[in-house]
């Protein structure tokens, strides 16, 4: 008899994955062919063919673990597939110090990954801030851990267990900020520094994760914040989707995380067409000129001079659309309007036909 369905289906959804670092290895292992042999294609050498003690070790593959079931489901799918395909997994918990008897829990999930045979397993102890609020704070102190801790084991991806719903909240969170469609795209499957983070589960709903966890009878750790009304991925999450599921139909979810990928990609082909249009528009001197931005499409003008404040000192996460929708203006509804003030001190002025962008 064959795993549970959700189990086969974790099992599935990270087995992809470690097929698509494996692939990306070992291009990367290819010898850049030399001048001679351009053209040609280059051959592989297997890892056999090194003597052993320049053998290249089969890489690493971490698990970010908080004890939760999407994670810990996550988890027991890392530990299973990895060493059928001569992977090494292992494991990382952060403990964020926000809870008393956090760093029991932390040590309780450090003991349950290494049940489930990975290695190395660590916790590791962070401070969070207040810069952005609460979630955001834990969330950058978060990643600056996993960072170092990929860094100092050397591995080759960390494995993040948001799921389908995950990505519907950030795409209704994304709308409600009215910010364009970047902010409808959602999380990507591969993201990070060099592609370090995967999220394997991301077509997968939380309900499988806590199916596998249970027909595996792996205990789960339910984060009391995700059930907190304070914060407002927890009211979206327990109020907002089960409303809107009410009234829209089941389907809702699904749709949403459609709108993610759909609205990604649109988002990266005007990202495009912007940074190849932005040469454009620039004269000799590297100013950009009003006419030529006024020609442009609203959408591909905008991000040129999103990007142009980002250059000139605006802190990318204070820059909302507000503040390029005024700039636009000096473009778009020229009536001799004075300077506008953007954040991080930058000015934006409209000067003899062309925009000057500068820190004040
Ligand atoms: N304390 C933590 N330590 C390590 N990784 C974490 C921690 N918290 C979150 N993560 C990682 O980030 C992912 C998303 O976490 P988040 O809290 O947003 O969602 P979640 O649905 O509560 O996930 P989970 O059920 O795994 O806790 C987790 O699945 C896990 O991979």
């Amino acid at each position: 008899m064959g795993p549970h369905p959700a189990v086969a289906a974790i099992r599935l959804a990270v087995r992809r994955v470690l097929h698509d670092i494996l692939t990306e290895q070992t291009s990367a292992q290819r010898p850049v062919p030399t001048p001679a042999a351009a053209g040609s294609p280059a051959p592989f050498v297997p890892a056999a063919a090194h003597p052993p003690h320049e053998r290249p070790q089969s890489p690493l593959v971490l698990v970010a673990c908080s004890g939760g079931a999407d994670s810990m489901a996550l988890a027991s799918a890392l530990a299973f597939e990895a060493p059928r395909l001569g992977i090494r997994a292992g494991g990382v918990t952060v403990d964020h110090g926000l809870q008393t008897g956090s760093d029991q829990r932390a040590a309780e999930v450090v003991q349950r990954l290494r049940e489930l045979g990975l290695d190395p397993v660590e916790s590791t102890a962070v401070t969070v801030g207040r810069e952005g609020g609460p979630e955001a704070a834990a969330r950058d102190a978060r990643y600056a851990a996993l960072d170092a801790a990929a860094r100092r084991h050397g591995a080759a991806a960390v494995l993040l267990g948001h799921t389908r719903d995950d990505q519907a909240e950030t795409v209704l969170l994304g709308l409600a900020r009215g910010s364009g469609i970047r902010s409808l795209s959602g999380m990507a499957a591969v993201s990070g520094a060099g592609g370090r983070y995967r999220r394997p589960f991301l077509h997968l709903d939380r309900q499988t994760a806590r199916k596998a966890c249970m027909a595996q009878s792996l205990p789960v750790w339910d984060d009391p914040h995700n059930a907190d009304p304070a914060y407002t991925r927890s009211r979206l999450r327990h109020e907002g989707l089960p409303a809107l599921e009410k009234a829209l139909g089941k389907g809702v979810v699904e749709a949403l995380a459609r709108t993610a990928q759909l609205s990604r990609d649109d988002a990266d082909a005007l990202d495009t067409w912007a940074r190849q249009a932005e040469a454009a528009v620039r004269d000799a001197t590297g100013l950009l000129e009003c006419a030529k931005l006024y020609a442009l499409p609203p959408a591909v003008r905008r991000r040129i001079l999103r990007r142009a404040a980002i250059e000139a000192g605006a802190p990318a996460g204070s820059l909302f659309a507000r503040h390029i929708e005024e700039v636009d203006r000096l473009i778009t509804g020229w009536r001799g309007q004075g300077a506008i003030n953007l954040p991080g001190r930058v000015v934006a002025q409209r000067q003899g036909g062309r925009l000057v962008i500068r820190q004040g």
